[in-house]
């Protein structure tokens, strides 16, 4: 305990599967979130997580076991928690940190009741992710928004929130270090080119939800190229799309191809929206796209290990706690009309139920979807396709 009581720092991210068993209840998870699948229709979002899942388990397991057979991202971010521990308290900031994945263990609601009975004076809510998506953040943002919403408990907790952090110096120092160590192996390391690969998301996302996560990502993107004060090419483009919808572009699999055509030898991807090693690092990036770099003549192919527990990224964690604590409180409710007022979902005109004729056209409505959902089940075609999933 310090000046300000006793401080909980409540660390946000994605959660992954710990063993193959696992993919299939997570991938479910993950597309019965209405922020990740954006459906008109609220009832539809179960059956067809339930739909999805089965179709990609076998897919997707196939890809973790290419890294072992599971995320080492729990692993890895309570290895960042047990780091910030230690450097808040080297800093004079005693505080409890808790881990809160939104689709796998330990969940959000684990860390939420724990945090509860620890009789917290100040908690601080800090998502693993440096820029805010509707799909990241977001997603965890409205779901810690309902829990406070249904328990008293909580809401007598005094809480700040950090939306995003991709200015914070110290990461930016990180992310920095970490490229120049790995371009000062080539033997020509000016001439080597710098490639940006950001998780991406649906264009519609941006486009119509108003999702600031584009824009961050590009600040971000210049912001580590003026601290890293090189001469190098750089690209950034986006990678890991689901689903035939179109996604931010370039996609990393083309932007590739094209700097292979253009010549490019020499090449290191910075993987720029997550800050662990996970699967999308370790089996996208370093197996998928390698294997692409490598057809389109880029020879010399090396990625950026992810910040983990570096130093200088625990610092910037710190240091974003600290300030946090020092400034105004912003709560969960405030942060989507700072970031654009983005338009979380379901979007208010959805709001259904609220009249008689509402409710029959839902049940109308319900009934054709259902015939839908059967006639994707037995032929695999239509329904599915049409929203751009499968
Ligand atoms: C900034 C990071 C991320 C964004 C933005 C994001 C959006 C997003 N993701 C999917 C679908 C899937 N994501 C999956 C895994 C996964 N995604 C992120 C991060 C972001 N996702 C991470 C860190 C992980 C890995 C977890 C781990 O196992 O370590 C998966 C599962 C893997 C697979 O089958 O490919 C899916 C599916 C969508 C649809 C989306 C935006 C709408
Ligand atoms: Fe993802
Ligand atoms: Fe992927």
């Amino acid at each position: 305990m310090t000046a300000m009581g006793r401080v909980g720092v409540l660390l946000l991210n994605l959660g992954g599967p710990d063993k193959l068993e696992d993919v299939g209840p997570f991938l479910y998870n993950l597309f019965s979130d209405p922020e990740i699948i954006r459906l008109p229709f609220r009832w539809l979002q179960k059956p067809l997580a339930w739909f999805i899942a089965v179709r990609r388990t076998g897919k997707s397991q196939e890809n973790y076991k290419q890294i072992g057979g599971g995320s080492p991202l729990r692993r890895i971010t309570e290895a960042q928690g047990k780091a910030l521990q230690e450097q808040l308290t080297a800093l004079g900031q005693e505080a409890n940190i808790y881990v809160g994945m939104r689709y796998w263990h330990p969940y959000t609601e684990e860390a939420i009741a724990q945090l509860t009975t620890d009789t917290l004076d100040k908690l601080v809510i800090l998502p693993l992710y440096p820029q805010f998506s509707i799909s990241t953040s977001g997603s965890s943002f409205r779901l810690l928004e309902k829990l406070w919403q249904e328990d008293p408990k909580l809401q007598r907790i005094d809480y700040t929130v950090i939306p995003s952090w991709y200015k914070q110096p110290n990461y930016l120092r990180a992310m920095a270090e970490l490229i120049a160590q790995e371009i000062d192996q080539f033997p020509n390391p000016d001439q080597v080119h710098i490639f940006f690969s950001a998780h991406g998301v649906p264009k519609s996302y941006v486009e119509e939800a108003g999702d600031p996560y584009q824009q961050e990502i590009e600040e971000c993107t210049y912001l580590i190229m003026q601290t890293l004060k090189r001469p190098n090419d750089h690209t950034l483009a986006y990678q890991s799309r689901v689903g035939p919808v179109e996604w931010l572009q370039p996609y990393t699999e083309d932007a590739l191809q094209e700097l292979g055509a253009k010549g490019v030898k020499d090449l290191v991807v910075v993987p720029i929206s997550f800050v662990s090693e996970h699967i999308e690092t370790l089996q996208e990036i370093d197996i998928e796209y390698r294997e692409i770099a490598e057809e389109a003549g880029i020879h010399n192919f090396k990625r950026v290990p992810a910040p983990n527990t570096h130093p200088l990224f625990i610092q910037a964690l710190a240091d974003l706690v600290i300030d946090a604590l020092e400034e105004p409180n912003l709560k969960l409710s405030q942060v989507t009309q700072m970031k654009k007022k983005v338009k979380m979902y379901p979007p208010e005109a959805w709001e259904w139920g609220m009249t008689t004729s509402a409710e029959v056209w839902n049940g109308r409505i319900a009934m054709l979807g259902f015939i839908a959902l059967i006639i994707e089940l037995i032929t695999g075609q239509g329904l599915l396709h049409l929203v751009g999933l499968l």
